[in-house]
């Protein structure tokens, strides 16, 4: 019998969510090393059924994961259905489930009464500590393009899914407004390096800030663009780049903020000038009205919007690393320690409850 992992990629119950964590070619290469895939019909998957059933994969209904045979890895992105009660597999997504985020005891208890395992996307990291596989750089270059489209007044709400395709046609299709300024802070990082793709494709020429520019930051230079993008990742407090006191500066030039971060409820949140995310349906929040209005975007879904993109660049981060799905291989056992962890804690938190 093959000791090669056996995976099943479940139907993502949040219908807008069109991305899938594995696609069809990683697939087929997974299967040519012997990997055993299933997959669960999903009416909104970008990509078709046929196509990973082209790839070698088996296909199963959707939700019929909690049938799997118990040896199966549960593969997905975003949350599980409230049901079953008690998760006897081993799976592997963003829990969103260790840092006391809404829900995440309950979570927890249901992988401790079945005695299931999380192995949890978000804290899968090589050796240095860096993620193996993320979504950042389309959420920077997403971010970054809602922000030019609204600039010049051609974002529409409700936003929907779409391809880069026609992203970057909207992106060109009436050229840069004369001296149209854009900054991004964190442009070193990869949600950093979409922001400033996005803008490039615009016709925009960024600056480009990351630690080395706001350890003495420029706060005049900073309000003489006209669009702030923050694709941040700080874990410690700092010194905010914005304050509601800039916002009502009189000399201040920056009307549009596109905070990728989405940081919000954070104490190490660099943008402390509104306090909550917008949405598909509404991208945009004014913050300031008059004759020099400012306004924010911050939508914590951005990749979502390019599912055939985003999911491509994430599945190629990913698959090889199922390849060497293992509780040994250091990667696989630095996540199951981060659930073992969280998992006492809860416990010991319950306990204490009680
Ligand atoms: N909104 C969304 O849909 C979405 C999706 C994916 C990721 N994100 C978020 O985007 C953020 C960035 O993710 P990433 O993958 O690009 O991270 P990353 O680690 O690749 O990049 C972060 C960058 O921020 C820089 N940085 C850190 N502290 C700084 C400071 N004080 N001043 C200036 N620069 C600083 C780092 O040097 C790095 O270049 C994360 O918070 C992530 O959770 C949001």
């Amino acid at each position: 019998m093959s000791d090669m992992p056996r995976l099943w990629m479940r139907h993502e119950s949040r219908t807008s969510e069109r991305r899938a964590p594995l696609v069809p070619e990683d697939a087929a290469r997974l299967v040519a090393h012997g990997v055993e895939i299933t997959v669960e019909e999903s009416p909104q998957r970008a990509f078709p059924l046929t196509d990973y059933v082209a790839a070698g994969c088996r296909t199963a209904p959707a939700g019929s994961w909690t049938d799997a045979p118990r040896d199966h890895y549960i593969l997905g992105l975003k949350e599980l259905p409230d049901e079953p009660a008690c998760l006897i597999h081993r799976h592997i997504y963003f829990g969103h489930a260790y840092k006391g985020q809404a829900g995440a005891r309950e979570l927890l208890g249901r992988f401790t009464a079945g005695g299931g395992t999380l192995l949890d996307l978000e804290y899968l990291t090589d050796n240095d500590g860096r993620r193996v596989a993320a979504f950042g750089y389309w959420a920077g270059y997403v971010g970054a393009a809602l922000a030019v489209l609204h600039h010049r007044g051609l974002l529409r709400a409700p936003l929907r899914p779409l391809d880069r395709a026609a992203l970057d046609a909207q992106l060109s299709d009436k050229g840069s407004p004369a001296d149209e300024r854009a900054l991004v802070i964190g442009a070193l990082g990869r949600s950093g390096r979409g922001a400033c793709d996005a803008l490039e494709a615009a016709g925009i020429t960024p600056t480009r800030w990351d630690v080395a520019e706001t350890r003495a930051l420029d706060r005049t230079a900073l309000l003489g663009h006209d669009i702030l993008v923050s694709t941040v990742l700080t874990t410690r407090a700092v010194a905010p780049f914005l304050t509601a006191a800039d916002l009502d500066d009189p000399k201040r030039r920056l009307s549009l903020i596109a905070d990728v971060t989405c940081d919000v409820t954070s104490e190490c949140n660099v943008l402390p000038v509104y306090d909550e995310i917008t949405d598909w349906e509404h991208p945009v929040r004014r913050l300031r009205e008059g004759d020099r209005p400012a306004d924010i975007i911050a939508i914590d879904n951005l990749p979502s919007l390019l599912p055939i993109e985003s999911s491509r660049a994430f599945s190629a981060e990913l698959h090889p690393q199922q390849l060497r799905l293992s509780d040994t291989d250091p990667v696989w056992a630095r996540a199951l320690l981060a659930f073992e962890t969280a998992v006492a804690t809860n416990h010991e938190g319950s306990t204490y409850a009680h």
